[in-house]
């Protein structure tokens, strides 16, 4: 049965009482195009008409507006927003300015927030057009739109997730290939492969020209390097560079501990407004980046990287904005890289 409908077909309220309480956050977005005329009272990223700043106060309009969803929609749950953030963009074309406003919401609770900020951009754009109309009432608000949703059970983002598995290295500590090592009954870069595809839309190893031949894994969608063999940089860069408008999901393929489970909260609270989210060493406290989610953002920031010759991505991430995420176990991201090892990870996982 539908959860928005009740047994005499009549709509009610989704009883969410009984969902876990968690860190959710929505981005919503809106775009005001204005005729030309408009273009003589921009200032200083706000436009200034008779009634007042016109950004500043959709902003405050937006924000109001936020915090009263429930009371606007009927079927809306009563959220208490921990914050709210605008961000507006003011472009000067030929046709006209366009305003563009972007409404952040977050809160910790038991419900989604993309209607408080769909909600928040749908009124800042109409205070938009109130301020505005006196000059001229040829105002179109559109693409009123959810760009990002994280921290429920569905996340919505704005580029679609693919998945990576670090293959290419020379697994010279361990003596044999890591790749095809077995942890769950199968080559673990094969168990990483099918893990990663129950959350990504294509997943690619990440290997060397024909490094798989003749083993379980030579059929597995592939991208070979495209780089010298200088470690996982050489994978990471291959394949933001093959597809550039895509979030990645990279693993490497000596990581014995990863499960829908422990990979949860990387892929419910990833952000695409940082170069990377990732797990962090809570000891050391050094970024994984082997266990991350890269955004579009992290191809200039490779790109430069090896350019200067930086080939480590714990330096690269490091001098990067990114999310890190405290693991919900330390061990999570343990890599295996000698025969011992291996040894006792097997230990582990055969006994969990
Ligand atoms: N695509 C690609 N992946 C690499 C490369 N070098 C290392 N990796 C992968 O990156 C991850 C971490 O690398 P390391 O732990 O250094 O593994 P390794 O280089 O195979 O092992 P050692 O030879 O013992 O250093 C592993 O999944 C490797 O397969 C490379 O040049 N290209
Ligand atoms: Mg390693």
């Amino acid at each position: 049965m539908l959860s928005h409908i009740n047994e005499n077909q009549q709509p009610q309220m989704v009883d969410i009482s009984e969902k876990a309480v968690s860190d959710r956050r929505a981005v919503a977005e809106a775009l005001i195009e204005l005729p030309p005329v408009f273009q003589a009272y921009v200032q200083g990223g706000d436009l200034f008409l008779k009634k007042g700043p016109v950004v500043q106060t959709a902003i405050i309009a937006g924000t109001m507006a936020v915090k009263r969803t429930a009371e606007a929609i009927p079927f809306c749950h009563a959220l208490s927003i921990t914050s709210c953030h605008f961000e507006t963009d003011i472009e000067s074309r030929e046709s006209g300015l366009h305003i563009r406003l972007r409404c952040e919401v977050k809160t910790r609770d038991r419900t989604g927030v993309e209607m408080e900020s769909l909600h928040g951009v749908a009124i800042a754009a109409l205070t938009i057009y109130d301020m505005a109309k006196a000059l001229s009432p040829h105002i179109v608000i559109r693409d009123v739109r959810l760009l990002a949703k994280s921290g429920g059970k569905k996340t919505l983002s704005q580029y679609p997730l693919y998945g990576l598995v670090l293959t290419g290295g020379q697994s010279q500590r361990m003596g044999q290939a890591k790749a095809l090592l077995d942890y769950y009954g199968e080559p673990h870069a094969q168990y990483l492969y099918n893990l990663l595809a129950q959350s990504c839309e294509q997943v690619f190893l990440s290997a060397q020209p024909n490094q798989w031949q003749g083993t379980p894994l030579a059929d597995l969608p592939t991208l070979t390097d495209t780089l010298p063999q200088i470690g996982p940089i050489a994978g990471i860069l291959t394949a933001l560079r093959a597809y550039p408008q895509v979030n990645w999901l990279v693993v490497a393929c000596d990581l014995p501990y990863l499960t829908l489970e422990t990979l949860a909260p990387l892929l419910h609270h990833y952000r695409e407004d940082v170069v990377a989210t990732c797990y962090h060493h809570p000891q050391e406290g050094f970024p994984e980046p082997l266990c991350a989610i890269y955004t579009p953002q992290a191809l200039p920031v490779f790109e430069a990287a090896y350019a200067e010759g930086i080939y480590c991505p714990v330096k690269i991430l490091q001098r990067s904005p990114c999310q890190r995420i405290t693991p919900p176990q330390p061990t999570i991201t343990a890599n295996i890289n000698t025969p011992e090892d291996y040894l006792e990870a097997l230990h582990h996982v055969r006994r969990a």
